[in-house]
């Protein structure tokens, strides 16, 4: 494919959006992911491809944890989940509505709530791609570790909807003919069921060593979105890659993306000429045990943002 002009930006301008955040699961680091991906250099990368990018610091969330915040059923941290997903849904929106083109970097994937929710704001018919070893599905009720980032995709397609009080505020904004997987290999028992039962198109690392990743990443646009009439949302947890290209990570799984697939999958959506805004979760560049773990983590990530905003190889 010939790289499209953009459909839906008139010109390269993007936002940055920096999201220190944890609180979606139990291990700490994944909060520095983002500072430590900017003080590699992430904004100037992005600035050389020809975009006007604005950096402004990182979201503050500080504030917004409460003093207690017991489990809601089994749910971890609901209250500042709940709270800090909602700013970031705010920003998201606010970033789409300008014509900008928001790069969220977290922070955990619980945070995937926020930029649902803020992205279908400005684009309500876009699609999703989620890029995971999991799908991110459970509810409050399947869950097996309360931990919210293993839920995010129950909450804004209205599986789980309203999920439970604390989330009240998340509109169902994703039709399940609008979400694709790519890279699943860890998917819990009750998420196959919603799988199946909601025929989401999901491609398994099975599917990429059958098919090749060129073949499953047009399968998958051929599902969310045929005639390349939607706005595309890519959400990128880094597990989806492998650990010995991604290993600083919190629930890493082995068999995933080759570093070349994932980049393939950034490029690919790339020349749609319709992505829109890009997720890039779940580096935490503490969880290494050497500094060559985090060092390659945090350049799949960098790399994985220059491929998806049009980076060439040739
Ligand atoms: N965003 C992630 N890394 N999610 C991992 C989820 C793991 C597991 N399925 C859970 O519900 O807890
Ligand atoms: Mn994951
Ligand atoms: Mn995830």
């Amino acid at each position: 494919m010939v790289a499209q002009p953009h459909k839906y930006l008139p010109k390269r301008s993007l936002s940055v959006v920096g999201c220190p955040f944890s609180g979606g699961q139990h291990r700490s680091g994944v909060d520095i992911g983002p500072t430590t991906l900017v003080e590699r250099g992430l904004i100037n990368e992005i600035r050389t491809l020809g975009w006007d990018v604005e950096f402004t610091g990182h979201q503050a969330f500080a504030h917004l944890k409460p003093a207690s915040d017991p489990d809601d059923g089994k749910l971890k941290n609901p209250r500042y989940v709940s709270s800090v997903t909602r700013a970031v849904a705010d920003t998201v929106g606010q970033v789409c509505k300008a014509g900008r083109f928001p790069l969220i970097i977290g922070g955990d994937h619980s945070l995937g709530i926020g930029t649902i929710v803020g992205v279908m704001q400005k684009y309500p018919d876009a699609c999703v791609i989620w890029v995971d070893a999991h799908a991110d599905i459970n509810t409050p009720e399947t869950t097996a570790s309360g931990n919210i980032h293993g839920c995010p995709l129950s909450f804004v397609t209205g599986l789980a909807n309203p999920p439970t009080e604390s989330f009240a505020w998340v509109p169902k904004c994703l039709d399940f003919s609008r979400l694709a997987y790519i890279g699943l290999r860890d998917v819990d028992f009750h998420e196959k069921q919603f799988i199946l039962e909601n025929n989401i198109a999901a491609f398994s690392m099975h599917h990429i060593d059958k098919y090749g990743i060129g073949k499953v990443v047009d399968m998958a646009l051929a599902r969310v979105n045929p005639d390349l009439s939607r706005p595309i949302h890519l959400s990128f947890d880094v597990d989806g890659m492998d650990p010995s290209v991604a290993p600083s990570t919190g629930t890493p799984v082995r068999g995933g993306l080759s570093w070349r697939e994932s980049m393939y999958i950034c490029e690919a959506l790339h020349e749609t000429g319709c992505l829109v805004a890009m997720d890039i979760m779940e580096v935490n560049p503490s969880l290494a045990n050497t500094p060559e773990e985090a060092e390659i983590t945090i350049s799949a990530g960098l790399s994985l943002a220059r491929c998806a905003l049009g980076d060439t190889l040739l």
